[in-house]
């Protein structure tokens, strides 16, 4: 069984439109899937649901298994008590998951406190282990800051930190470089790409972006208009877009990297 299965959710609006519509994949223990596509097309409803946690207002409907468990229909108190230990989320924009009144090291506490009883000098040493872990090398300094006192890229790292603390057996990723500059995106991808593979955590990594997709996952699911329209390994269907819409992401991807060819020749 795999460790996450979502087959035919749909979710729908108050007036009954299907934002996400008939969506089916799967995610085994170790795995890394992408779910690509442009901005509205259901990726992030899609991941909240798989966690659970749709807005309100919002119905979700079909199968989503978590680890066994039901994420549509089962009580919230299974769903939460399955949401921690086994999956987290890191989003686009960290703030979003950060309190801005708490330090960074009381951010991170939190869940190792609450999922893994640690208290006094055990927890510090693991708030700091933490830390290390996502290269936050001023430790010290880090834990002592608010969420406004560090920069976007020392941000994300500690909403990454915070979601892998307690060792999630998957991680959902929803476009969590989109926010940085180019070069921080670099270092961040390449964080996420280390710590899921010396950890052999699953991730679910969510993005507009078909060369960042191609850097972190395996599999991939192209997203447009609420459906999946194509899936498959990331390099068939790259080599081999069978959509329209895959076709242009990846000759626009192309192009793109064409015209930088030209430049740096130029
Ligand atoms: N709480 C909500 N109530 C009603 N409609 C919503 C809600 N959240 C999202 N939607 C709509 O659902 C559709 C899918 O949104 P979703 O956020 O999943 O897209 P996305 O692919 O993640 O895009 P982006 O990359 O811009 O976040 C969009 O049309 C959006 O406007």
């Amino acid at each position: 069984m795999s460790l996450l299965t979502v087959a035919g959710l749909t979710v729908r609006d108050q007036a009954g439109r299907a934002l996400v519509d008939d969506v089916s994949f799967a995610v085994a223990a170790g795995d890394r899937a992408g779910l690509i596509g442009e901005s509205g097309s259901g990726k992030s409803l899609t991941a909240l649901a798989v966690t659970g946690l749709l807005p309100p207002g919002l119905t979700a409907t079909g199968e989503v298994r978590l680890d066994g468990v039901d994420m549509i229909r089962a009580p919230e108190k299974h769903r939460t008590a399955t949401r921690g230990p086994v999956a987290a989320i890191v989003f686009q924009e960290p703030l979003t998951a950060l309190d801005p009144l708490m330090t960074a090291g009381r951010q991170i506490a939190g869940p190792l406190r609450r999922l893994h009883r640690l208290r006094g000098a055990g927890l510090r040493a693991a708030v700091n282990d933490a830390l290390d872990e996502v290269r936050l090398t001023d430790t010290d300094r880090i834990a002592n800051s608010y969420p406004h006192q560090l920069s976007g890229g020392q941000r994300q790292r500690v909403a990454i930190a915070m979601a892998l603390a307690c060792r999630p057996r998957l991680l959902i990723a929803d476009e969590p470089t989109t926010a940085l500059d180019v070069t921080v995106q670099a270092e961040i991808l390449d964080l996420l790409d280390r710590l899921v593979e010396t950890r052999g955590t699953a991730l679910l990594f969510i993005t507009h972006d078909l060369p960042v997709a191609a850097r972190v996952t395996r599999d991939t699911h192209v997203m447009r208009n609420g459906q999946i329209v194509e899936s498959g390994p990331i390099a068939d269907v790259i080599a081999h877009p069978s959509h329209p819409y895959t076709k242009t992401l990846v000759e626009s991807a192309r192009r793109f990297d064409a015209a930088l060819e030209r430049t740096a020749r130029d």
